[in-house]
């Protein structure tokens, strides 16, 4: 599902209006409707008391319409008027006159704290005082009302956005937002619902589809892509009856150190598990009964020294390398990588040690096989990249980065942002469960062992972010969140494959 900016979708709004031949207030009550539907399923006529604060633009519109809708099927519904400003836009007029006919406990308004209502922590708040307009930090009594509201700890759904959450920029420390249990969004998420620093006001996420232009939609380019099961499953490559493991490529995973040789296990398993045909490990003489023990599928090749590797070289023209995983730093393993990135020109993938040293070595960035994957976790970035700002100005170096050294890199997190050809996908699988040892390490492998089989560096960076998600999410059903250990992901894989194609 594509990501759109507020301009965009202003646009999306204008050209449903004109070419379905319906009036913005039409629209609202399509979209409106279709919450206070949502709502209805939920709360099935409990006896809750629903208390709706409205905005004087559209945002609050869709609040004075979803009120009307609930009035009618009987809920006990309080509207609040949340009067910052005397221009009020037309369809809140049109949909203010509608309310008015539809019950005689008219709307209060709130003008200044001392029309501050009481909440109680049971009620059902409806936050729909600003959405995709609010173009400056809330300020006094209306920063004040968010805070109350936040404050009262009732639940809160936000529509369209959390009331003081901008759709793009970071808000800064000081300001006030709401924090939302949960937001219905319309026709498409916005960004600020996937980065660390603003996806904890958004609570648990719904979009409805409210029939905007479906021209628009498919012909515009996205800020980015949400990357869910649909998406996913148009990257899955069949495999033919008609094969052998020499279709499926053989790849080499390469690092491990003494007391680190479980992350390369874990990522050749991985790679194995993900179909790779073949799959070598390169290690350290020390981990030599490990790896034939624990994975008897794999080969293993082993460095001269026992602890760490020191020449790696492995002799075979290997489909995919995959390297770094529990290396460490030394400068012997820092040299022997050097001459690996100059000895190989297929894309590669670096995560964890072998990112550090790039970070303390920048010239080996100039080594790196064009269209190669990284994948740091935020430290990681930060030592390759440099600090950044906000959230916003992280995706702008990155993208910056990637492109300048033409690579692919996936930021490793909550929602993990996968950057390639100039684009970012947002990966919507995944549970903190997966904030785990060694979980990196399986992504590592199962990235390495998608590429082995030809699948190019962007879409198994895509399509292996996405599998590892649901992979945790099956394990985290079946296991709860903090029993989940890394091993489970790798388990879990033939699931995630099954359940690509279940619905
Ligand atoms: N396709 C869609 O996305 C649709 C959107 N609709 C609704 O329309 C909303 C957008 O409506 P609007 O453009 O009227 O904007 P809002 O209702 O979000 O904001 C209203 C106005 O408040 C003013 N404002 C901004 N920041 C302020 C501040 N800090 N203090 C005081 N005033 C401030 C601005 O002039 C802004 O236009 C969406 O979020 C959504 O809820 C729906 O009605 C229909 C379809
Ligand atoms: N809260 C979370 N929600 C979803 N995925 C998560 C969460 N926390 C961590 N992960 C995933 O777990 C993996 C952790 O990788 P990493 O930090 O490299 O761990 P390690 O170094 O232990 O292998 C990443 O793929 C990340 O996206
Ligand atoms: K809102």
């Amino acid at each position: 599902m594509k990501i759109f900016s507020a301009a965009q979708l202003k646009k999306a709004d204008e050209l449903t209006i004109k070419n379905q031949n319906i009036s913005s207030t039409e629209l609202m009550e399509r979209a409106a409707s279709l919450v206070s539907a949502e709502i209805h399923k939920r709360l099935q006529n409990s006896d809750i008391a629903i208390k709706i604060f409205c905005g004087v633009g559209n945002n609050g519109g869709d609040g004075l319409v979803i009120a009307r809708h609930l009035i009618e099927k009987g809920y006990r519904v309080k509207v609040f008027v949340v009067n910052y400003s005397d221009n009020r836009s037309n369809d809140f007029l049109i949909n203010y006159d509608r309310l008015k006919e539809t019950t005689n406990d008219w709307p209060e308004y709130i003008k200044s704290e001392h029309d501050f209502p009481e909440i109680d922590q049971n009620d059902f708040v409806i936050d729909a005082i600003f959405g995709i307009g609010l173009n400056r930090p809330l300020e006094g009594w209306i920063a004040k009302l968010i805070d109350h509201i936040n404050n009262s700890k009732a639940f809160i759904l936000a529509i369209d956005m959390p009331s003081g959450l901008f759709s793009d920029r970071i808000p800064k420390k000081e300001d006030s937002l709401i924090l939302a249990n949960f937001t219905i969004s319309f026709q498409t998420p916005k960004l600020v619902f996937f980065l660390p620093q603003t996806m904890d006001y958004v609570g648990d996420l719904q979009i409805l589809d409210i029939g905007l232009d479906r021209e628009f939609l498919s012909s515009e380019k996205g800020k980015a892509e949400l990357i869910s099961k649909h998406e996913a499953r148009l990257l899955y490559k069949p495999r033919k009856s008609n094969s052998h493991k020499g279709n499926y490529g053989h790849a080499l995973v390469v690092g491990g150190s003494y007391g680190k040789i479980g992350s390369v296990l874990l990522s050749s398993k991985a790679a194995l598990r993900t179909g790779a045909g073949l799959v070598s490990t390169y290690i350290p003489k020390c981990g030599y009964s490990i790896l034939q023990t624990a994975l008897p599928e794999a080969m293993v090749i082993t460095d001269k020294n026992d602890e760490k590797l020191t020449n790696i070289d492995h002799k075979m023209d290997p489909s995919v390398i995959c390297f770094g995983m529990g290396a460490g730093k030394d400068p012997e393993t820092i040299e022997a990588f050097k001459k690996l990135l100059q000895n190989t020109h297929k894309p590669m993938l670096i995560d964890a040690d072998g990112l550090n040293m790039i970070a303390e070595n920048k010239e080996l960035l100039k080594f790196l096989p064009k269209k190669s994957v990284l994948t740091p976790h935020p430290k990681e970035l930060q030592r390759l990249i440099g600090d950044w700002k906000d959230d916003f100005d992280k995706i702008e170096k990155v993208q910056d980065f990637t492109q300048s050294h033409d690579l692919v890199l996936v930021l490793k997190g909550s929602h993990t942002f996968i950057f390639g050809d100039g684009h970012m996908y947002i990966n919507n699988s995944g549970n903190p469960g997966m904030a785990t040892a060694g979980s990196g390490d399986v992504l590592s492998g199962i990235i390495a062992g998608l590429i082995s089989q030809q699948y190019e560096p962007l879409a198994a960076a895509i399509l292996g972010v996405y599998l590892h998600g649901l992979s945790g999410d099956i394990v985290a059903e079946n296991r709860s969140y903090q029993a989940l250990i890394s091993g489970d992901i790798v388990e879990n894989m033939g699931a995630a494959f099954q359940s690509l194609f279940a619905d």
